[in-house]
């Protein structure tokens, strides 16, 4: 199984504290994997070392094989690392499709080349479509993107990183903040994801009920170490995670 990134003792210390500590794993390609661990466990600044937002103090990142360590959040985006931020790239007053449509539009014009031609105007909404009905959120074309829902939201926030040709998707939190009504979609959306090739989800979540199912790898983190990284199933069955993350008990699988 090809890795798309990878970590070598990847730390990063501010002031005396060691937020992430010598963490080596390798996560594989076109695969979900899920990052679960404790508040205060490192998870989101292990996604901004990844993302290119922190420079570690120690250790490597390799992307498809080739050290990005140096390697800015801009060069980490080109080359199809994309990570979810809270609609950053959105224009609040403009319809969901337009959103797509542009991020599609941008995408294509830092590749334009001599030898390829530009998409056509429909193309690039029939492509806006394809990827809004990925995230369940065709429905919503023509709403104003200020007047969606929470979740609604996030699922934007996915279409605009898949409309970027996004391979390694870092998805911090998703479900946080959304109604339970809510969370169920956004679990679809992911399933959705997994089925395209080319695209590994890397997700953070608190609770680990929530991927249990749907993960394919889980890494756990602890006091910003490497706790655990296997299969679901492995992960459940480690005494070590057990112990530190779910109190000892192994029925009891939902931290708070
Ligand atoms: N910029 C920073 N400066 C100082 N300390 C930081 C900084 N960023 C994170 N930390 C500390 O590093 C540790 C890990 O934080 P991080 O946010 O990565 O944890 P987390 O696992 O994502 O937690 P949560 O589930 O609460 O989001 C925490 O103790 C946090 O206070």
């Amino acid at each position: 199984m090809n890795s798309i990134i990878e970590t070598k003792d990847l730390t990063i210390a501010f002031g005396g504290h060691v937020a992430v500590n010598q963490v080596s794993v390798q996560l594989p390609e076109n695969q979900f994997t899920s990052v679960i661990g404790p508040n205060g466990a490192g998870k989101t600044t292990f996604f901004n070392l990844l993302s290119g937002q922190l420079k570690p103090t120690s250790g490597q990142v390799f992307y498809q094989g080739k050290e990005i360590t140096d390697w800015s959040v801009v060069e980490r985006t080109r080359a199809g690392i994309g990570r979810s931020f809270q609609l950053t790239n959105v224009f609040p007053n403009v319809t969901v499709l337009e959103n797509i449509r542009l991020a599609i539009q941008s995408r294509e014009k830092v590749r334009f080349n001599l030898f390829r031609h530009f998409k056509s105007y429909t193309a690039f909404e029939e492509e806006a479509h394809e990827l809004l009905d990925i995230v369940l959120l065709d429905e919503k074309a023509e709403s104003l993107a200020i007047h969606l829902s929470h979740g609604e939201k996030r699922k934007l926030e996915i279409a605009m990183l898949l409309a970027l040709e996004t391979k390694l998707l870092l998805l911090d939190e998703p479900t946080a903040g959304m109604s339970l009504e809510e969370v169920p979609t956004i679990l679809r959306v992911i399933e959705n994801i997994k089925k395209q090739e080319d695209r590994t989800i890397v997700l953070i979540e608190h609770k680990m009920e929530m991927v249990l199912d749907l993960s394919d790898r889980m890494m756990v983190l602890f006091n910003g170490e490497l706790l655990a990284e296997g299969t679901p199933e492995e992960i459940m069955k480690n005494e070590t995670v057990q112990e530190a993350y779910l109190g000892g008990d192994p029925n009891e699988r939902v931290h708070t």
